[in-house]
């Protein structure tokens, strides 16, 4: 997952969309990058790390501009080196710059198609760089530079490219373009403020980057729709690409964003907690005498679900792991030795709160099983007499192709597993995992606004479809031994 952000203001821009990217990091812990407009110049800075570690006061500098992009980056096409960083820049046709957050899955058939049919070069291995250049050749092909030929270009991208992908791109001489794939699988929202110069506007990947921006949230991006800001702050939208079933991607609501966040009209904090509700509530079916004595929650993302499912047993809720503030989110991290590494490194367990005590852990997901294992180790040597695990979400059984780095199907540790099998790899007591329908009508929530969602990582159902022999190829290409030669060399 990546984080993105775009703004249009009537001062310059590079501050408030560093500050924006700073709330976004969780999105993306590889690289950084932001790009502005300034007459007809796009100034860009981009690099590996973390945003603090990517910009320093001078080039913020440089970065001048009312309209400019920013992105953070979690891979999950080509490389993790630094030209892969976003945003991306072509300078023709006018000079255009792009950041992506999601993943294509024709990359290969387009990339060839790019360059026999569009004459047009892609550099990298980076598929954002691919979707760049299917817009620019589309937006070339309109002759002149207009918001609606803008749109019309967008209505070319969303011919051609098959996938999950939220996009914020700026073009010289026009200002702001973002949009959304058909199926809206990533996320996009729009904000608005007034400054002492008139009306700014600004998208981002999540509402909590508007919010801290002091941006009101006006409303999401619509499946693929187009959004065209001007540089003098108009702005001009369109639905352009035909109907399709709109399925957000539930892992978002799971894991990647932050609680604090609406996500195409759900907080995120309280589908969470709705999945803790639902989680206690099997719990109580499958064992009404539970012998349960605390819950404890794996930090931070299980936290909302833990909290309420404690409440429904009516058992203590105890904060048992503690973690290391300094250290990121171990799922997003590259390769597997640094995740396996930083979990310990993370999380430090209380002894006192697991001696002696029927503890549950909770955790939002087990995906590759590399936190699970070491944290149920970790309340054994604290002491626990019996350790259960909860999931929030079912068994991640197949791979992720829009967005999140989930790519080799066997790196899950419940593909091809039971339950049981699951629970005795883990070593724990009793595993207990979430219903698929349950975890829906959780982030569904009362109002039902969506019913209907990209959940393909546990039931394998993809909306896009999927070409014969792709996942074959993409296992080979992304599994973490191959990502470890590929930055090896
Ligand atoms: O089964 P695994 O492959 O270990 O992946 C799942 C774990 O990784 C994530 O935590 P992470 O440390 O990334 O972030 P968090 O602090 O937001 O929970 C997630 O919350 C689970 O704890
Ligand atoms: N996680 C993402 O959104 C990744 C964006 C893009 N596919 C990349 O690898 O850079
Ligand atoms: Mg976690």
């Amino acid at each position: 997952m990546c984080g993105i952000i775009g703004i249009v203001g009537t001062s310059d821009v590079a501050a408030a969309l560093y500050d924006g990217l700073t709330v976004l990091q969780h999105r993306g812990q590889d690289a950084a990058g932001i790009a502005t407009v300034d007459g007809n110049k796009i100034r860009l800075h981009k690099g590996n790390g973390l945003v603090k570690d990517v910009f320093d006061a001078p080039q913020m500098q440089l970065l001048t501009g009312r309209v400019g992009i920013g992105h953070c980056r979690y891979p999950t096409a080509g490389s993790a080196g630094s030209d892969e960083a976003q945003p991306f820049y072509v300078n023709s046709p006018f000079g255009i710059a792009l950041a992506h957050n999601g993943n294509l899955i024709n990359t290969d058939a387009l990339r060839r198609e790019v360059f026999e049919q569009d004459s047009r070069n892609i550099n990298t291995e980076s598929d954002s760089e691919v979707l760049l250049n299917v817009f620019a050749h589309e937006l070339q092909e309109q002759g002149a530079l207009t918001p609606k030929s803008a749109i019309a270009a967008v209505a070319g991208v969303h011919r051609r490219c098959k996938g999950g992908y939220a996009i914020v791109s700026m073009v010289l001489g026009l200002g702001l373009v973002a949009f959304r794939d058909p199926n809206g699988i990533r996320p996009l929202v729009l904000g608005k403020r007034e400054a002492a110069g008139g009306v700014e506007y600004a998208v981002a990947s999540e509402s909590v980057a508007l919010d801290i921006l002091g941006f009101a949230r006006v409303r999401d991006v619509a499946p693929g729709e187009a959004l065209v800001i001007t540089s003098r702050g108009e702005l001009i939208s369109e639905i352009c690409a035909p109907a399709a079933k709109h399925t957000p991607c539930i892992f978002e609501y799971v894991y990647f964003a932050r609680p604090d966040s609406m996500m195409d009209d759900i907080s995120v904090h309280k589908a969470r907690m709705r999945m803790g509700v639902k989680l206690g509530e099997k719990i109580q079916r499958l064992r009404p005498d539970h012998d349960i004595d605390v819950v404890i929650p794996i930090p931070d993302t299980s936290r909302d679900a833990a909290l309420e499912i404690a409440n429904l047993l009516g058992v203590k809720y105890r904060e048992g792991f503690i973690k290391n503030r300094y250290i990121g989110r171990t799922f997003i991290m590259p390769g597997q030795g640094e995740r396996v590494k930083s979990v310990r490194r993370k999380l430090n367990p209380i002894p006192l709160e697991f001696k002696d005590r029927v503890v549950l852990l909770v955790d939002d997901s087990i995906v590759r099983g590399t936190t699970s294992e070491q944290i149920i180790q970790m309340a054994r040597d604290a002491g626990a007499r019996k350790v259960y695990l909860a999931s929030a979400a079912p068994p991640v059984r197949f791979p992720n192709v829009y967005g999140i780095d989930m790519p080799a199907a066997s790196e899950l540790v419940a593909h091809g597993r039971t339950e049981a099998e699951v629970q005795t790899l883990l070593g724990c007591d009793w595993l207990i995992y979430q219903d698929i329908a349950d975890l829906e009508e959780a982030v569904a929530g009362p109002k039902k606004k969506h019913t209907t969602f990209d959940s393909s990582c546990f039931t394998g159902e993809y909306v896009t479809g999927i070409e014969p022999g792709y996942f074959e190829r993409l296992q080979q290409a992304r599994n973490d031994e191959s990502k470890l030669k590929r930055r090896a060399s």
